[in-house]
């Protein structure tokens, strides 16, 4: 489809001719002279772009680019005006202008600036129905699990208290422990969660790409800059930047990143005009980054920037407390997922879950219960349904159990270390209580849930007595 043009010029013959080389090159042109009619234009027809004269005859390019501007945010606008004044032209670029054109016109120079507009036009609506994107996918944002270990409840806490600020984060944790999760959580917790939050993976990123991926680029501004783009910073202006694994940023980009960071503002590659930044940033890594420092691969000056709090998020294996915790909630999205209804883990399911290493972190759980809900028809998971390796904690588990029994049997005493043990047992038992409650015997009775003669005959049997116990 063609790019629908508006030209507004109270000079006909140079509307005319301008109007003419434009559709030879392609576009669908219409002409006016005023401003009256362009705005009666713009309410029954839709433009890609306008160009349009400062000085007209009933208003000015000023009005017409605050009145496009307000009604029309989509349409692109470029001003022509008879005198080079850079103090207008910045002015009007503030303002919103796509460019501004000096007269006398010269072909090349139209035609290039047109296209050159109609590039950041496509740039800026892929920006922001990336950013609409980015609502849709807030609204998706995997659910937050609390867990309810110590070491859960640290981090909660710590989310809570650092999301409503605008401070600097690092989040430091292994592989699939949630950093990622976190980084949104406090991004919906903050006062920038109607505005995108952008992850942008810097492990993969190569020192040839980093600064266009960081910046974004102008069309043509180096070989295979194909089209104009927006970059990361860009597009999360306003809201919050997660980088993950910065610690495999060369040092080069680092040096880049940190001058961004420091000076709030940015350029694209290509492009003179500087764009001010207010991006909040969390970066994550899986590598101690103190000792990073201490190698030489990790700048020490950015990582102050960035230091501004920190956060450890710990390994799934030492907050077992919340593998179940966990589990359940995988459990309840894969039956959602699936269409399904499974309850519950079997018992040696559980266990197995318990005794796990969990490498994979949280990203592992959640990855083992996606599957076994997807091979389970019935109402609970069976080992049956775990992979492999769960079997060989399992089997491993019964084998040691195995031993230790062989062991009681080989020494043939199973029967009389049992009562041993529970003698003793017992013995500490009564003796502790009978020093709780002063050696009153019908309260430890009550404690103990005997009654009042088993518990002198248990005083008698064990030499229990106050004055023995105070004689010894
Ligand atoms: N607290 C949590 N609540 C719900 N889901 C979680 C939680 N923590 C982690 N997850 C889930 O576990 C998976 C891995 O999490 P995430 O990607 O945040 O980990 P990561 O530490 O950033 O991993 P990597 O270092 O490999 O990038 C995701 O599917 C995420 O939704």
């Amino acid at each position: 489809m063609k790019n629908k043009i508006l030209i507004i010029d109270d000079e006909i013959n140079v509307g005319l001719l301008l109007s003419r080389y434009l559709t030879k090159n392609g576009f669908e042109v219409s002409n006016t002279t005023t401003g009256t009619s362009a705005i009666e234009m713009l309410e029954n027809e839709k433009f890609d772009l306008i160009l349009c004269d400062y000085r007209l005859d009933d208003t000015d390019g000023r009005e017409i680019l605050k009145h496009v501007k307000e009604n029309y945010p989509a349409t692109g606008v470029i001003i022509i005006t008879g005198y080079s004044d850079i103090r207008l032209a910045v002015e009007l670029i503030k303002m919103g202008a796509y460019d501004y054109i000096v007269k006398p016109l010269y072909p090349d120079e139209i035609l290039n600036t047109v296209n050159k507009s109609l590039e950041t036009k496509k740039a800026l609506k892929k920006h922001s129905s990336n950013k609409n994107e980015n609502k849709a996918e807030i609204l998706n944002f995997p659910k937050y699990v609390e867990g309810k270990s110590k070491p859960s409840l640290k981090l909660l806490e710590q989310i809570n208290l650092v999301a409503p600020t605008n401070y600097s984060i690092i989040l430091h944790g292994k592989s699939g422990t949630g950093k990622e999760c976190v980084a949104k959580t406090i991004h919906l917790n903050s006062l920038r969660k109607n505005e995108p939050f952008v992850a942008m993976d810097c492990g993969s990123l190569s020192k040839e790409l980093a600064a266009s991926e960081f910046f974004g680029h102008e069309k043509g501004s180096f070989t295979g800059a194909l089209s104009t783009k927006v970059g990361h910073f860009e597009q999360a202006n306003g809201g919050t930047l997660f980088l993950d694994e910065v610690a495999n940023l060369s040092y080069e980009t680092q040096a880049i990143l940190l001058r961004a960071v420091q000076e709030r503002k940015i350029k694209r590659i290509g492009s003179t005009k500087e764009i001010d930044l207010d991006v909040r940033i969390i970066i994550a890594t899986n590598e101690n980054l103190e000792n990073c420092i201490q190698k030489g691969t990790f700048r020490e000056d950015l990582y102050h920037r960035f230091n501004e709090f920190s956060i450890n998020v710990p390994s799934l294996k030492d907050r077992s407390e919340d593998i179940l915790v966990f589990a359940d909630c995988f459990l309840a999205e894969a039956n959602e997922e699936l269409n399904k209804n499974i309850v519950s883990f079997s018992k040696e399911v559980k266990n197995c879950f318990l005794t796990y290493n969990w490498p994979g972190n949280v990203r592992e759980l959640k990855n083992v219960i996606r599957r076994v809900a997807l091979l389970t028809n019935g109402h609970q998971i069976e080992m049956s349904a775990l992979p492999l390796e769960f079997e060989k904690v399992s089997s491993a588990k019964s084998q040691q159990r195995e031993k230790r029994l062989t062991a009681l049997k080989k020494s043939g005493n199973t029967a009389q270390d049992l009562k041993k043990l529970t003698k003793e047992a017992e013995y500490t038992a009564i003796l502790n209580v009978l020093k709780e409650v002063n050696f009153n015997k019908t309260k430890a009775a009550k404690i103990l849930q005997i009654d009042r003669k088993t518990l002198y005959n248990k005083i008698k049997v064990n030499n229990l007595n106050e004055e023995e116990i105070e004689n010894r």
